[in-house]
């Protein structure tokens, strides 16, 4: 787990909009081994997509380097897989043929395509749902068919953006244990943004709190609560706490931020 995978280094990322400059990202500087589960927590407008949208290479950062496996990321690659939080699924397309997408695009056999597909519908669940569309699928199937997909790619790098910001409670605990189960048996690194504390804590081996325009690393730390994770022990209390505290004083620049924009508008 020593092996830097993802290098962030000195990324700025400045937007300009109606004559003005956003700065999104300020001097990020983050090393992230092979295999290290990551959450980029913060509230609203703090950054965190802009910094997964440049590591996926959707987005380029305005200055600094960022590189994935030693590679310089300039595009996106199936090396870094991304997951929504809108299930970016083919409504046309059954769940199996969802699935099978990616596959058939890398030129893969029929034989090969099946049997991946196969052992992903089974690792998540979705076996009996294989021959429905998306629109007749609850939320948090569509999330799992989302999941399945990036998995088929085998990307060593799995990027999502707040994945189970529209679930319920009940289907988004379901979901975060199935992912930790994944990422313990297929050992992917990922940097999963969430505005949730209970969220962050409940799945990270490192939480990265972020500030609010520009956007910087507030906070980097370590969290070595052993897994499964009890949101109802003293200790995960005790850094909901801590990490409580440093959110809140973020949403409130935000809130300060948004009234004084109100009030010049
Ligand atoms: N394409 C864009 N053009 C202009 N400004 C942008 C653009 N994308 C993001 N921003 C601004 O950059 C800042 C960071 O946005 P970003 O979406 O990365 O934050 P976030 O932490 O992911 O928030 P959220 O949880 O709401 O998605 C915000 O102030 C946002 O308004």
């Amino acid at each position: 787990m020593d092996q830097t995978h993802i290098d962030i280094r000195g990324v700025n990322k400045v937007f300009a909009t109606s004559g003005r400059e956003v700065v999104a990202l300020k001097d990020i500087n983050l090393q992230i081994p092979q295999g290290q589960f990551v959450c980029l927590l913060g509230p609203s407008g703090c950054g965190k997509s802009t910094l997964l949208n440049a590591v996926a290479g959707f987005a380029l950062p305005s200055s600094g380097t960022i590189t994935a496996d030693g590679q310089r990321v300039t595009a996106p690659g199936p090396d870094r897989g991304m997951v929504f939080q809108e299930y970016a699924l083919f409504p046309w397309m059954t769940v199996e043929k969802n699935v099978a997408f990616g596959l058939e695009i890398k030129g893969q056999s029929k034989a090969q395509i099946d049997a991946t597909v196969e052992k992903l519908l089974a690792m998540l669940s979705l076996t009996d749902f294989r021959h429905r569309y998306p629109k007749d699928l609850s939320g948090g199937m569509r999330q799992r068919v989302a999941i399945a997909r990036v998995l088929a790619l085998d990307s060593p790098i799995m990027l999502m953006d707040e994945p189970f910001g529209a679930l319920d409670a009940l289907t988004r605990r379901n979901l975060q244990d199935e992912l930790l189960r994944i990422w313990a048996e297929l050992k992917k690194t990922i940097i999963f943004v969430t505005h949730s504390i209970e969220e962050a804590i409940y799945l990270a081996d490192r939480i990265v709190v972020m500030t609010y325009r520009p956007g910087t690393i507030k906070r980097d730390m370590m969290v070595d609560l052993p897994r499964l994770r009890d949101p109802a022990a003293a200790e995960f209390n005790a850094l909901k706490r801590e990490l409580g505290m440093l959110v809140m004083e973020e949403q409130q620049r935000h809130h300060n931020d948004e009234m004084r924009m109100a009030a010049v508008d």
